[in-house]
């Protein structure tokens, strides 16, 4: 996968040279460019943002300096079919989820425009429908000063699906939102740490249980912590016997 991304901070990327995605990096798994706007830009200024039309506090994003930095992306891997993903993270995109991160896995080519300031030029996103599929995203809903973070977050919820990335695929198979529900609770050594117990069912050896009880775990903290998830959860999937425990 190749990945592209466009900021005014573009060092606010480097995290993305560590730990695992890092590593994908070093292996080739993942081929992944910061480019910085202001390097498409041509005044002496490097100016990258002006103010609103139609007044209003704040600054807006200029639409030029996103359509060089765009067309030098989409013309980036020319080999490859199709339309590159444009990711553009807003407070007003469609929500990030587990199952974007799926989907998002399987394309060959992402690319990421980091606003700042007020926002992006609106026309920037209705252009960039010819060269990319457009996607404005929300990591929440909550308001963050830029892009970066949020992409930060995506690249790696991302980059960590593709296979060769983490160790042990198994690992991305029972976590939380994988199913639609939240993670069972986890124990490791020491059996008791300060007067604690590790639940006994889970020193049983008896799979069976032990997967029954972990069910159990995932229904109730979904049904505690985001009672919103468990109505969108399938109710077929679990057999009333098993929701007593909730
Ligand atoms: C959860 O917040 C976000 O995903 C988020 C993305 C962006 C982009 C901004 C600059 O236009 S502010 C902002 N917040």
């Amino acid at each position: 996968m190749r990945i592209d991304v466009v900021s005014i901070f573009p060092e606010y990327l480097a995290p993305l040279e560590l730990s695992l995605i890092g590593k994908a990096r070093q292996d080739g798994i993942l081929d992944l460019h910061v480019h910085d706007l202001r390097s498409f830009t041509t005044d002496r200024h490097r100016t990258v943002d002006d103010t609103p039309y139609g007044g209003g506090a704040g600054m807006v994003m200029k639409p030029e300096p996103w359509s060089q930095a765009l067309t030098a992306v989409a013309e980036a891997r020319p080999g490859h079919q199709g339309k590159p993903v444009l990711i553009v993270p807003s407070p007003a995109g469609e929500r990030f989820t587990q199952a974007m991160a799926h989907e998002l896995a399987g394309e060959e080519h992402l690319a990421f425009a980091c606003g700042r300031y007020e926002g992006i030029d609106e026309r920037v996103i209705e252009w960039a429908g010819d060269h990319f599929d457009v996607r404005p995203v929300s990591l929440g809903d909550y308001v963050l000063n830029g892009g970066e973070v949020a992409v930060l977050a995506m690249v790696e919820a991302v980059g960590r699906l593709l296979p060769g990335v983490v160790g042990n695929p198994e690992s991305l198979v029972e976590e939380s939102h994988s199913d639609g529900l939240l993670e069972y609770p986890v124990y490791t050594k020491p059996a008791v740490w300060r007067d604690r117990e590790v639940p006994a069912i889970l020193l049983s050896g008896n799979h069976g249980k032990i997967a029954q009880w972990r069910r159990h775990e995932q229904f109730r903290r979904t049904s505690e912590r985001r009672p919103d998830l468990l109505e969108a959860f399938d109710a077929g999937k679990l057999p009333r016997a098993d929701r007593s425990a909730l």
